[in-house]
Protein backbone atom coordinates (compact mmCIF):
# COMPACT_ATOMS: atom_id res chain seq x y z
CA UNK A 1 0.00 0.00 0.00
CA UNK A 2 2.32 2.30 1.26
CA UNK A 3 4.90 1.41 -1.55
CA UNK A 4 2.25 1.84 -4.15
CA UNK A 5 1.76 5.58 -3.07
CA UNK A 6 5.84 6.55 -3.19
CA UNK A 7 5.12 4.91 -6.66
CA UNK A 8 2.53 7.66 -7.56
CA UNK A 9 5.07 10.39 -5.70
CA UNK A 10 7.89 9.25 -7.41
CA UNK A 11 6.32 9.41 -10.58
CA UNK A 12 5.19 12.94 -9.87
CA UNK A 13 8.66 14.13 -8.93
CA UNK A 14 9.89 12.47 -11.79
CA UNK A 15 8.29 14.42 -14.24
CA UNK A 16 9.38 17.83 -12.72
CA UNK A 17 12.71 16.79 -12.30
CA UNK A 18 12.67 16.20 -15.97
CA UNK A 19 11.23 19.91 -16.20
CA UNK A 20 13.69 20.92 -13.66
CA UNK A 21 16.78 20.07 -15.58
CA UNK A 22 15.64 21.09 -19.51
CA UNK A 23 17.30 24.85 -20.11
CA UNK A 24 14.45 25.17 -22.84
CA UNK A 25 12.34 24.87 -20.48
CA UNK A 26 13.43 27.68 -18.40
CA UNK A 27 13.81 29.84 -20.88
CA UNK A 28 10.39 29.76 -22.35
CA UNK A 29 8.90 30.13 -19.19
CA UNK A 30 10.80 33.15 -18.67
CA UNK A 31 9.57 34.25 -22.18
CA UNK A 32 6.06 33.67 -22.30
CA UNK A 33 5.85 35.24 -18.53
CA UNK A 34 7.24 38.51 -20.40
CA UNK A 35 4.73 37.89 -23.50
CA UNK A 36 1.44 37.85 -20.77
CA UNK A 37 2.76 40.91 -19.45
CA UNK A 38 3.51 42.53 -22.54
CA UNK A 39 -0.21 42.06 -23.71
CA UNK A 40 -1.71 43.08 -20.12
CA UNK A 41 0.39 46.31 -20.87
CA UNK A 42 -1.32 46.55 -24.37
CA UNK A 43 -4.68 46.32 -22.61
CA UNK A 44 -5.45 43.25 -23.75
CA UNK A 45 -6.83 39.65 -22.12
CA UNK A 46 -5.95 36.29 -21.03
CA UNK A 47 -8.67 33.06 -21.68
CA UNK A 48 -8.14 29.84 -20.22
CA UNK A 49 -9.63 26.50 -21.20
CA UNK A 50 -9.59 22.69 -20.23
CA UNK A 51 -12.01 19.85 -19.40
CA UNK A 52 -12.30 17.85 -16.36
CA UNK A 53 -9.76 18.62 -13.64
CA UNK A 54 -8.18 21.04 -16.56
CA UNK A 55 -11.17 23.11 -16.14
CA UNK A 56 -10.40 23.12 -12.58
CA UNK A 57 -6.90 24.23 -13.35
CA UNK A 58 -8.27 26.86 -16.10
CA UNK A 59 -10.32 28.65 -13.27
CA UNK A 60 -7.69 28.09 -10.62
CA UNK A 61 -5.00 29.74 -13.07
CA UNK A 62 -7.27 32.69 -14.12
CA UNK A 63 -8.44 33.24 -10.34
CA UNK A 64 -4.41 33.76 -9.45
CA UNK A 65 -4.32 36.99 -12.04
CA UNK A 66 -7.42 38.12 -12.05
CA UNK A 67 -8.01 37.92 -7.99
CA UNK A 68 -4.76 38.20 -6.12
CA UNK A 69 -1.75 36.00 -5.73
CA UNK A 70 1.12 36.95 -3.63
CA UNK A 71 -0.01 40.62 -2.60
CA UNK A 72 -2.43 42.80 -2.93
CA UNK A 73 -2.62 44.46 -6.38
CA UNK A 74 -5.45 45.55 -9.06
CA UNK A 75 -7.15 43.04 -10.70
CA UNK A 76 -5.73 41.75 -14.05
CA UNK A 77 -7.86 40.60 -17.04
CA UNK A 78 -8.45 36.95 -17.15
CA UNK A 79 -11.16 34.39 -17.28
CA UNK A 80 -12.00 30.67 -17.54
CA UNK A 81 -14.16 29.89 -20.52
CA UNK A 82 -16.34 27.30 -18.74
CA UNK A 83 -17.65 29.24 -15.61
CA UNK A 84 -20.86 30.14 -16.92
CA UNK A 85 -22.86 27.28 -16.42
CA UNK A 86 -26.01 28.67 -18.11
CA UNK A 87 -24.12 29.20 -21.50
CA UNK A 88 -22.23 26.05 -21.52
CA UNK A 89 -25.05 23.87 -20.87
CA UNK A 90 -27.11 26.03 -23.58
CA UNK A 91 -24.55 25.61 -25.96
CA UNK A 92 -23.80 22.06 -25.54
CA UNK A 93 -27.33 21.46 -25.37
CA UNK A 94 -28.33 23.33 -28.43
CA UNK A 95 -25.16 22.82 -31.05
CA UNK A 96 -22.42 20.70 -29.53
CA UNK A 97 -19.76 20.27 -26.91
CA UNK A 98 -17.55 20.82 -29.19
CA UNK A 99 -18.14 24.59 -30.11
CA UNK A 100 -19.01 25.79 -26.89
CA UNK A 101 -15.31 27.60 -26.01
CA UNK A 102 -14.88 28.33 -29.63
CA UNK A 103 -18.44 30.19 -29.95
CA UNK A 104 -17.13 32.01 -27.16
CA UNK A 105 -14.09 33.07 -28.28
CA UNK A 106 -15.20 34.66 -31.21
CA UNK A 107 -17.80 37.11 -29.31
CA UNK A 108 -14.57 37.98 -26.90
CA UNK A 109 -12.02 37.60 -28.26
CA UNK A 110 -9.61 40.13 -30.36
CA UNK A 111 -6.22 40.13 -31.84
CA UNK A 112 -3.41 40.46 -29.25
CA UNK A 113 -5.46 38.47 -26.66
CA UNK A 114 -3.97 35.22 -25.21
CA UNK A 115 -6.08 31.81 -25.36
CA UNK A 116 -4.25 29.19 -22.79
CA UNK A 117 -5.94 25.78 -23.67
CA UNK A 118 -5.04 22.44 -20.91
CA UNK A 119 -5.56 19.37 -22.52
CA UNK A 120 -3.25 16.43 -21.36
CA UNK A 121 -3.93 14.52 -24.45
CA UNK A 122 -3.92 17.64 -26.58
CA UNK A 123 -6.99 15.93 -28.50
CA UNK A 124 -10.05 17.33 -26.91
CA UNK A 125 -12.23 18.77 -30.13
CA UNK A 126 -13.49 21.60 -27.96
CA UNK A 127 -9.93 23.06 -27.26
CA UNK A 128 -8.86 22.02 -30.91
CA UNK A 129 -11.95 24.12 -32.00
CA UNK A 130 -11.22 26.77 -29.50
CA UNK A 131 -7.86 27.14 -30.69
CA UNK A 132 -8.86 27.61 -34.35
CA UNK A 133 -11.18 30.24 -33.28
CA UNK A 134 -8.36 32.32 -31.58
CA UNK A 135 -6.34 31.68 -34.71
CA UNK A 136 -9.15 33.82 -37.06
CA UNK A 137 -9.23 36.51 -34.09
CA UNK A 138 -5.33 36.95 -34.16
CA UNK A 139 -5.05 36.03 -30.68
CA UNK A 140 -2.20 34.15 -29.30
CA UNK A 141 -2.43 30.35 -28.11
CA UNK A 142 -0.54 28.66 -25.41
CA UNK A 143 -0.80 25.23 -25.39
CA UNK A 144 -0.28 22.95 -22.11
CA UNK A 145 -0.42 19.09 -22.75
CA UNK A 146 1.19 15.67 -22.55
CA UNK A 147 4.62 14.94 -24.15
CA UNK A 148 3.53 14.21 -27.82
CA UNK A 149 1.35 17.84 -27.70
CA UNK A 150 -1.40 15.65 -29.95
CA UNK A 151 -3.26 17.60 -32.45
CA UNK A 152 -3.20 20.78 -30.28
CA UNK A 153 0.30 21.19 -31.37
CA UNK A 154 -0.28 22.03 -34.46
CA UNK A 155 -2.63 24.89 -33.25
CA UNK A 156 -0.38 26.04 -30.57
CA UNK A 157 2.01 28.94 -31.22
CA UNK A 158 3.52 28.21 -27.81
CA UNK A 159 3.59 24.85 -26.32
CA UNK A 160 4.14 23.53 -22.84
CA UNK A 161 4.63 19.76 -23.52
CA UNK A 162 4.76 17.84 -20.10
CA UNK A 163 6.88 14.88 -20.25
CA UNK A 164 5.07 12.03 -19.56
CA UNK A 165 1.97 10.19 -21.01
CA UNK A 166 -0.36 9.84 -17.41
CA UNK A 167 -3.28 12.39 -17.44
CA UNK A 168 -2.74 12.91 -13.42
CA UNK A 169 0.76 13.68 -13.22
CA UNK A 170 0.75 15.86 -16.07
CA UNK A 171 -2.08 17.94 -14.66
CA UNK A 172 0.09 17.58 -11.57
CA UNK A 173 3.28 19.66 -13.51
CA UNK A 174 0.86 22.11 -15.82
CA UNK A 175 -0.77 23.78 -12.25
CA UNK A 176 3.10 23.49 -11.32
CA UNK A 177 3.87 25.99 -14.52
CA UNK A 178 1.44 27.89 -14.17
CA UNK A 179 1.81 28.89 -10.79
CA UNK A 180 5.04 29.68 -11.88
CA UNK A 181 4.25 31.73 -14.66
CA UNK A 182 1.59 33.37 -12.49
CA UNK A 183 3.73 34.67 -9.64
CA UNK A 184 6.39 36.02 -12.87
CA UNK A 185 3.42 37.36 -14.24
CA UNK A 186 2.34 39.73 -11.19
CA UNK A 187 5.80 40.33 -10.02
CA UNK A 188 7.35 41.44 -13.30
CA UNK A 189 3.73 43.74 -14.24
CA UNK A 190 3.45 45.27 -10.32
CA UNK A 191 7.24 45.28 -9.84
CA UNK A 192 6.37 45.39 -5.82
CA UNK A 193 9.14 47.17 -4.16
CA UNK A 194 10.67 44.92 -1.96
O1 LIG B 1 -8.84 15.29 -13.83
C1 LIG B 1 -8.95 14.34 -14.56
C2 LIG B 1 -7.93 13.26 -14.51
O2 LIG B 1 -6.91 13.57 -13.60
C3 LIG B 1 -10.08 14.20 -15.54
O3 LIG B 1 -11.21 14.93 -15.09
C4 LIG B 1 -9.66 14.71 -16.94
O4 LIG B 1 -9.34 16.08 -16.83
C5 LIG B 1 -10.78 14.52 -17.96
O5 LIG B 1 -10.91 13.13 -18.22
C6 LIG B 1 -10.57 15.28 -19.28
O6 LIG B 1 -11.72 15.16 -20.07
C7 LIG B 1 -9.34 14.85 -20.06
O7 LIG B 1 -9.20 15.70 -21.20
P1 LIG B 1 -7.80 16.10 -21.83
O8 LIG B 1 -6.84 16.43 -20.71
O9 LIG B 1 -7.33 14.92 -22.63
O10 LIG B 1 -8.10 17.30 -22.70
ZN1 LIG C 1 -7.83 14.79 -11.85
Amino acid sequence: MNEQIKQIIGDSIAVKQQLLSDEAMMTKINSISDLIVDAFRAGKKILFCGNGGSAADAQHLAAELSGRFYFDRDALPAEALHVNTSYLTAIANDYSFEVAYARYIKGVGHTGDILVGLSTSGNSTNIIEAFKAAKEKGMITIGFTGASGGKLKEFSDHLFNVPSTVTPRIQESHIMLGHIICQLVEERYFNPKN
